[in-house]
Parts: C-alpha cells; structure tokens; sequence
C-alpha cells in the first residue's frame, strides 16, 4: 500500500531519496517526466496538439522535462511560461536551459489566451508547492484553461488544489490527474471531484522504506494488498470452510435490496447464504435466487423477529431494505447485544443507530458500519468538509472500537486506531441504487469465510469497486447493480492475472 503524506513532506521525501541514491533532484524530476510521458503516449496520438504550462517551481520544471521529452518523440508541443524565470527552481532553469530550442515557448504576458487553439493542455503551473489560493492572473488563467475545449491533464495536482486541505476558491479542472508516488489526501476528497477527473498514479521509484520518518496514518490500497490478505483454499476444501452467512433486511416493495445483498454474498464465495425478510420476500426471493435460504419474519411487511439460533451463522449482514420502523430497530437491538459473531451494519440499520443512543451504544469492535456520506452524517451530526468527516470518522471508530467503511469515491475504511485506507478501485458508475447493498453482502461473505474484519473491510471494499469498473466499461451510466454482481467473479481472476492498478 502507499502511504499517504503531506505535500510540505515531498520535498523532504525527494531529498532523502536522492541523498540515499547518490542521484541528482534533477534525475528524479527526468524520471517523474518519463513515468508522465510513458503514461501519456499510451493515451494519445502524436495528432493531437499540445499546450504545456509550466509555473516557475518544480512543478513547472516536470512540465519542461515532459515538453523535451514528448518532443522528441514527435509530438507537437507549445510551452507557456507563467513567473519570473530569473526566481525559478534550479531544477526548472536546468529543463528550461535544455528545452530544444524548436519548442515554441511563449510568456503568458506577452500571449492573448484567447488565442490559443490546443487538442489538449497539461497544466504544470502548480504542484504541492501552492502556499495560498489562487489569485489575479494566475486565477485567470486557470480559470480559461479550465473552461477550454480540450482534453485537459494536470500534473501531480490541479494547479491550485492545496495537497491535504479542501480547497479555497477555485483550482483548475482537469479531465485526468496524474500523481507522483502516491495521491494527495486532496485528491481522496469527493469535494474536488470535478477538479481531479480520472486519477493516475505513477510510480517514479521511490520506495516505502523512504516514507517511513513520515507520520501517516494513511494509505491508498494496491492489488498487493489484496492478494496477500486472501485466504487460501486447498483441493478438499467444503462448504463449511466457505462460510455460512445470513443476510437480513427487506421490507414490503424492498426485498431487492436483500436479493443483491445474498447475490453479492454468494457471487464472493460463501458456502450456505440465507436470507432473513418479512412474509412478503419469501416467494421473490425463492423464485429469483434459488441457491439462497430464506427464512422468515412473523410480519408479512417488515422484519419484527431474529432467526432461531442465530449463532450457526460466521457472520450476519443487516440492513438493506429493512425499514426504521419501531419493531425493526427492536430487533436491530437485540442482534446487536445477542449475536456475538461479527455484523456486517447498512443502511436502514444505520439509521436506525444514527436515531437512538441506547442502540448506538451498542457498536463494538466485531461490527463494521458502512454508511455513505449522508448516513455518516446522520450518524455523527452535519461535517463542514471532508477533512472534518474524516476526522469525526477516525473519532467515531475509536470510542466504538468498530470498523467504519465511509462510501463514495475512494471509499475509505477508517480502523479504531486511526488507520486510514483509501480504495484505489471504483468509478462513478456505481453510483446507482443498490451497489451498497451489493457491497454489504461482499462484506458478509469475506468474514463468513474466516477473514479478519479488517481484511474483510479491505478486500471487500476493493473487489466491489473493481466488478463496478468490469461492469462498466461498455454499460457506462446504464450499469445497474446487479451488473456488479455478475462481475466479482471476475475480479478475482482480474486481481490474480495483473500487477497493476485498477
Ligand atoms: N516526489 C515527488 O512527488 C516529486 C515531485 N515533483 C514535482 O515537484 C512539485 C513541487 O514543486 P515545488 O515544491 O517547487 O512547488 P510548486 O508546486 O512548483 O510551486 C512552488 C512555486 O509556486 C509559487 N506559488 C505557491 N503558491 C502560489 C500561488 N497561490 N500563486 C502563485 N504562485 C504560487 C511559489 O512561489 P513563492 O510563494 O515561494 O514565491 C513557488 O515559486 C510537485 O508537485 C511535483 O510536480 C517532481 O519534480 C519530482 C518528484
Ligand atoms: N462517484 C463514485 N465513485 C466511486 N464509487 C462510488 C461513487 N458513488 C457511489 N459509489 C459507490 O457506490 C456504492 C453506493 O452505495 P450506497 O450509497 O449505499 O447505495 P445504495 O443504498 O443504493 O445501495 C458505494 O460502494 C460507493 O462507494
Ligand atoms: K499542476
């Protein structure tokens, strides 16, 4: 996993790694360029036309460094300058000293922006060195780019974006970030999603040993992650080894929230799933899903009993569908101080807690809440911004000593010990009704099948948003949740079949 460090870290990051390689700040600048361009030209042809802008530190210095090297490649590139180049970085006056002389370089006061007619713009004008909003002309000039026809690529962060705080006023708005090393906490931040665009990370080299000195609690998920926190299964394995889970929620016009939940859990690898709804479930959920067990409640429109013996269970998910009736938080009530396994909390019975005291009092460390970002809230009371939920979060997850998985983009599973992990896999497109339900019975599988909560959490989190980026790719905004479904199968050979990221 890559830890996640403050932006004023990087340089002292660079400089200990350079130190300890004997190279020059230069050398690490050629190979931030090289990870961009090598990263670039597998998008784009040498067609399309290239306007870099470079400020005058070293994020300006990387747009230099990948205008040479872009440019000898064949591209066509035209460099604009923003700063006085006589107070520039020396890595900077270095790249500018070497820009091939055919580069046509301009001066932003001495160029009409309205002039420029580019296919895409990579801004480099400023990285993780902002020290205070935007403003007068480099406002302005942010603010055109933006707004321009074009494909449109920041690097390391939209110029403007503060790296671990939300940002004040405005920042450019990129249709791709690509990142060094590893993301910015800001690019974790749903506030800045129209800003960021699709987020790359690439490795320029330096390793995790070199982050060690640096207090983090924060780390962005890789498939290395996952893969060594997967069980694994011998050739006599049975049913049983696979877990045996129960899934309860539903109520009257919402038994498909449990349908995908126990599709989920069973599309994940549990041995024996079943289901727990009101009377008016059993014969949907029997018609439609065979291979699940369902056992019912006395009411026929809502849940207002537990299952006999619920210990026969490894792990129990409720939520989806249930309703906040009185009779459903009393059984909420009674799950939480009976069943002594791990609980798998969503939805409905969030806000069940997120409504009474007494029940919130009961969440202990064998249960793992996955609210979204409005469920958090009922739960915690209104945040200002996204540094503030993530910190009621961690908060959260101390005095409770639960798992909390807070949902979005960048899903983050925030540990009672201050842990933080952001999940690298995801899109936009399971932003639809019902993928958290997907997501819950995943969650429920995994600890059915022995994994820790926290490995649970993990694996979970990451395999849902892989199957929503598989299911994706061709449906687009049309992927429904049980699309998703179909696909976790596949995120299994996917994540044993790559090296890279999702
Ligand atoms: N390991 C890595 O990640 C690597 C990182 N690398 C790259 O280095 C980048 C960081 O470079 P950096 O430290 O030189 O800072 P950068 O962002 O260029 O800005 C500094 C300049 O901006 C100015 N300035 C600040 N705020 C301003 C404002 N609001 N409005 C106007 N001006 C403002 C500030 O002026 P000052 O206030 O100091 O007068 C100064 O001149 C990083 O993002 C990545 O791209 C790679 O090269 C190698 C590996
Ligand atoms: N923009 C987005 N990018 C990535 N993932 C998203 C985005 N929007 C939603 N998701 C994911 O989709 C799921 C939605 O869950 P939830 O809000 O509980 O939906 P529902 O209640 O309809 O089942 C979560 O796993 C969340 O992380
Ligand atoms: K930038």
């Amino acid at each position: 996993m890559l830890k996640i460090i403050s932006g004023k870290d990087v340089n002292k990051l660079d400089l200990k790694y350079i130190k300890a390689k004997g190279i020059l700040s230069f050398e690490l600048m050629e190979k931030a360029a090289e990870a961009f361009c090598e990263w670039y030209m597998k998008q784009f042809d040498r067609k399309k036309t290239i306007a870099i802008f470079c400020g005058i530190g070293n994020n300006g210095g990387d747009g230099l460094a990948i205008a040479r090297m872009l440019f000898r490649q064949g591209y066509k590139i035209c460099v604009f300058l923003y700063g006085d180049a006589d107070n520039a970085s020396s890595d900077f006056k270095s790249n500018l000293r070497i820009l091939p002389s055919n580069i046509v370089t301009k001066h932003l006061n001495d160029f009409d922006l309205k002039k420029l007619e580019t296919d895409i713009v990579i801004d480099a004008l400023l990285g993780v060195g902002i020290n205070k909003p935007l403003e007068g002309q480099l406002l302005g000039i942010v603010q055109y780019l933006s707004n321009l026809k074009a494909v449109k690529i920041a690097v390391d962060v939209p110029s403007g974006l503060p790296s671990d705080t939300v940002l004040e006023g405005e920042a450019f708005s990129a249709d791709f970030t690509v990142s060094f090393q590893f993301p910015k906490l800001s690019l974790m931040f749903p506030e800045h999603g129209h800003n960021i665009g699709e987020l790359v990370i690439l490795d320029i080299g330096i390793d995790q040993s070199y982050f060690k000195e640096f207090e983090s609690k924060q780390f962005y998920l890789e498939p290395e992650d996952i893969k060594i926190r997967h069980k694994k299964y011998h050739r006599a394995s049975h049913k049983g080894d696979y877990g045996k889970v129960m899934l309860i929620g539903g109520s009257l016009g919402k038994v498909g929230a449990v349908y995908m939940a126990s599709k989920g859990a069973l599309r994940t690898g549990s041995g024996l799933v079943s289901a727990f709804v009101p009377k008016c479930g059993l014969n949907i959920l029997q018609a439609s899903l065979p291979e699940v067990m369902v056992e019912i409640s006395n009411n026929e429109y809502i849940i207002d009993a537990l299952p006999e013996n619920m210990e026969r269970f490894d792990a129990i998910g409720i939520g989806p569908g249930k309703g906040t009736d009185i009779k459903s938080a009393e059984v909420l009530q009674k799950l939480m101080s009976r069943y002594k396994k791990n609980i798998v909390i969503d939805a409905d019975a969030i806000n069940i807690i997120a409504q009474n005291e007494e029940i919130k009092d009961l969440i202990r460390d064998n249960m793992i809440l996955t609210p979204h970002v409005m469920e958090f809230e009922r739960l915690v009371g209104k945040c200002i911004d996204h540094t503030d939920r993530l910190k009621k979060a961690i908060d959260f997850c101390a005095v409770h000593k639960c798992i909390l998985i807070l949902k979005g983009p960048n899903t983050t599973i925030c540990m009672p010990d201050g842990r933080m992990y952001f999940n690298s896999t995801g899109t936009k497109y399971l932003a639809t009704g019902g993928t958290g339900d997907v997501l819950t019975g995943i969650l429920t599988s995994f600890i059915g099948q022995g994994y820790s909560a926290e490995n649970a959490a993990i694996c979970g989190v990451y395999h849902h948003g892989l199957a929503g980026q598989l299911a994706s790719v061709n449906k687009l905004h049309g992927t429904i949740a049980t699309d998703i479904i179909d696909k976790i199968p596949e995120t299994f050979y996917v994540l044993n079949h790559s090296a890279g990221n999702f």
